[in-house]
């Protein structure tokens, strides 16, 4: 069954949000990319503005140090969303965009190492449990109340950024188009003083040890949920339904533990070769949570995968 016109439509094979067009989106391709630029490229819940604070963090001095006061969605705004039709040509270098769009939708461009990407995964079972509480909370997203009627939607591709496999897997293989750094959130939540060494790292930005500390500090979950400039709590009352949870809601690893049955998990597993399929491109932590028979037997060849390809 495909997702109700009312949320979603599709464009080359992948679900946007109506709150863009498909003219919009066919007009990114050409969207001039300047060398400066980064994007935060992700399939949706997998720590997008947890990335987007780190990036403030690490670039704003201002933001850094607390005298400037701009919001997440201000400073980052979404490529393919564009909200309240900003020029987003006349943004402070550099300009930094989130997007969820897949490897073949992006600016043409960035496929010639133009600017650069950081693209953050996250193990799927728990994006698909963040995405199921998070399409209560948005009013903008079908609210599906079932759990196992949500997953099977998440494993059949039809909800907002269609197949996380297919999202995650496609990035990984074309690695070798774009200037591209991968993260992943557990390794975030691992270490994040490490995670954002390797960003800096990767922007080729130097902060002192202090400043390095203060990022660290303020993209804690704890602080960034007290961070009105984080949070996105500010968010329209008619698109998010504050009773209904929090943008920032739980922000662990294997949450997937408390909601999934025996039975989904093992549905889950079944999905057609999509460990053996990912192997060779994924950075095992994003999947460490993950069981499947070919899995365990892999994994210590695939721990010495380069973060970096
Ligand atoms: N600082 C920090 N630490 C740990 N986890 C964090 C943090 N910030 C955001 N989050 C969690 O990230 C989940 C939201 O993912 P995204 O930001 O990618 O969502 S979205 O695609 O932009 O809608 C969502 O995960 P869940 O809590 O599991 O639902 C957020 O809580």
């Amino acid at each position: 069954m495909e997702p109700p016109k009312k949320y979603l439509f599709k464009y080359k094979e992948f679900y946007f949000s109506v709150e863009t067009s498909p003219e919009y989106v066919a007009s990114l391709e050409d969207f001039e990319i300047k060398d400066s630029d980064i994007f935060i490229a992700t399939y949706p819940k997998s720590g997008t503005v947890w990335t987007q604070n780190i990036l403030s963090l690490i670039i704003h001095e201002g933001h850094r140090n607390g005298t400037e006061n701009v919001e997440t969605m201000e400073r980052i705004p979404w490529l393919e969303y564009r909200t309240k039709n900003r020029d987003y040509t006349v943004l402070p270098s550099p300009r930094v965009f989130a997007t969820h769009l897949p490897y073949y939708l992006l600016p043409r461009d960035l496929r010639n190492k133009r600017g650069r990407i950081i693209y953050v995964t996250r193990n799927p079972k728990d994006v698909m449990v963040s995405y199921y509480h998070f399409s209560k909370y948005m009013s903008t997203l079908e609210e599906i109340p079932d759990f196992n009627l949500f997953m099977e939607r998440f494993l059949a591709g039809k909800v907002l950024a269609s197949s996380w496999l297919d999202h995650v897997a496609g990035w990984y293989s074309h690695a070798e188009d774009f200037n591209i750094l991968f993260v992943t959130y557990e390794e975030m939540k691992k270490d994040l003083r490490s995670a954002v060494l390797k960003i800096c790292n990767f922007l080729g930005k130097k902060l002192s040890e202090e400043e390095v500390d203060s990022v660290v500090r303020q993209a804690t979950f704890e602080n960034m949920r007290k961070d009105p400039r984080a949070n996105y709590e500010n968010l329209p009352d008619d698109i998010a339904l504050k009773n209904k949870g929090s943008f920032l809601r739980k922000g662990t690893v294997g949450d997937w533990k408390n909601i999934m049955t025996v039975a989904q998990n093992e549905r889950f597993d079944k999905l057609p070769a999509i460990y053996d399929y990912l192997l060779p491109h994924i950075f095992i932590d994003s999947l460490s949570q993950v069981t499947h028979p070919s899995f365990n037997a892999m994994q210590q060849l695939a721990q010495g995968l380069p973060l970096r390809r």
